[in-house]
């Protein structure tokens, strides 16, 4: 079949696949910060710190106002909409601060659930309409790739073909209109670990899901040198009795990846999906050392599992902004580590590392 009509010239190909790489090279990976106004209250719940938007940028300020060397393991952030247009205490732009130390800014874009009627309670993703003028917008503000989370269950019926076909759909569509306007697509179908399901069982399901996805995006012609994946890692459902170890893990993971994701792909960025910060570390480190086939860098792109520890710190108080700040940059190295297959456990990770960060049905 002819291609009669190319979507992107060779130039715009080159911006998104040179962006896509910068991220990712060298064991780098990304801090979503992009938690909505509601998820960020959650986690400050947690904490016992009020949800205003000033305790959002403080705790944030803390984070990205770390020391310059955090560029050598974060290639990129994920911000919320609010965050994008926020400054420091001394009124600088974050925005700024992010890029003055080479890393990549990011933006959320999806817009939360809608339920697809006749499905046992099951969403697509909302954000498609004006999504091209938003792109065009902080394209100009400054920002490099975006991100779209679709949300797949496993349960009875679950995911159904409809959920399927819908969500890798919506991120094909999500995808092109990124490329469209200069932003590298985080493409991120997420099987969420809700429910007491084998491992083997959600290995069937994401390969579905991803074969699925990577169908769409072919359809919609994306170019795929210029994206970057976001999916869970391989595990048992949260209620499973059935513990695997990382290497098992590693495993499934790879071998899904290795049949559906193509080549071109310059990277796979996990998120953490309530993994604790620990075992999200080991099991990135075990996919990074397992002997199969990675033509991607296997990379992380966490949210909880890079600021548990930090915000634990934190506890709302600037007097902890060192504490703050050093445990962030312990996790971030410790990630580094893994995305290089190079991460050595000492054994020495304090108690909110360890802890669970699961939140059942963790849809937006
Ligand atoms: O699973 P994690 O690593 O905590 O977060 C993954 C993530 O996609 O989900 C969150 C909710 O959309 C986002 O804040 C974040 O980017």
């Amino acid at each position: 079949m002819a291609y009669q009509f190319p979507a992107l010239t060779p130039e715009q190909k080159k911006e998104l696949s040179e962006t896509a790489q910068r991220i990712v090279a060298n064991g780098k990976g990304i801090l979503a910060a992009d938690e909505s106004v509601g998820t960020m209250g959650n986690r400050l719940q947690r904490i016992k710190v009020e949800n205003t938007e000033e305790n959002r940028r403080q705790f944030r300020e803390i984070l990205f106002t770390v020391d310059n060397s955090i560029n050598q393991s974060i290639g990129g952030v994920i911000l919320f909409h609010e965050t994008l247009y926020q400054k420091d205490s001394q009124g600088k732009l974050f925005r700024d601060i992010l890029k003055e130390k080479g890393i990549v800014l990011g933006i959320k874009l999806d817009q939360g659930g809608a339920p697809l009627a006749g499905t046992n309670k099951e969403t697509t993703i909302q954000g498609l309409d004006g999504l091209s003028e938003r792109c065009a917008q902080y394209k100009k503000d400054g920002v490099d790739f975006g991100k779209w989370r679709a949300v797949l269950r496993i349960d009875k019926q679950c995911p159904s073909h409809l959920a399927i076909q819908e969500n890798a759909n919506a991120l094909a569509r999500y995808a092109s209109i990124c490329q469209q306007n200069g932003l590298v697509p985080i493409v991120e179908p997420e099987v969420i670990p809700d429910g007491d399901h084998d491992m083997e069982h959600c290995q069937y399901v994401t390969e579905k899901v991803l074969a699925a996805v990577y169908k769409a995006l072919n359809d919609h012609h994306v170019y795929l040198e210029g994206t970057l994946l976001k999916p869970n890692m391989v595990t048992a459902g949260h209620a499973c009795t059935k513990k695997y170890t990382p290497e098992q893990v590693a495993m499934a993971t790879v071998t899904t990846l290795y049949r559906t994701v193509p080549a071109a792909v310059p990277g796979i960025c996990f998120l953490s999906g309530g993994m604790s910060e620990e075992d999200a570390t080991l099991n990135l480190n075990a996919i990074n050392l397992c002997p199969l086939p990675k033509p991607w860098k296997l990379s992380f792109s966490y949210g909880r599992a890079l600021q548990a520890s930090a915000l634990a710190a934190w506890g709302g108080k600037a007097a902890n902004k060192k504490a703050t700040q050093e445990a962030f940059m312990k996790r971030a190295l410790a990630n580094y580590q893994a995305a290089k297959g190079q991460y050595v456990h000492t054994g020495s990770s304090g108690a909110a590392s360890t802890q669970s960060l699961f939140t059942a049905c963790y849809t937006y």
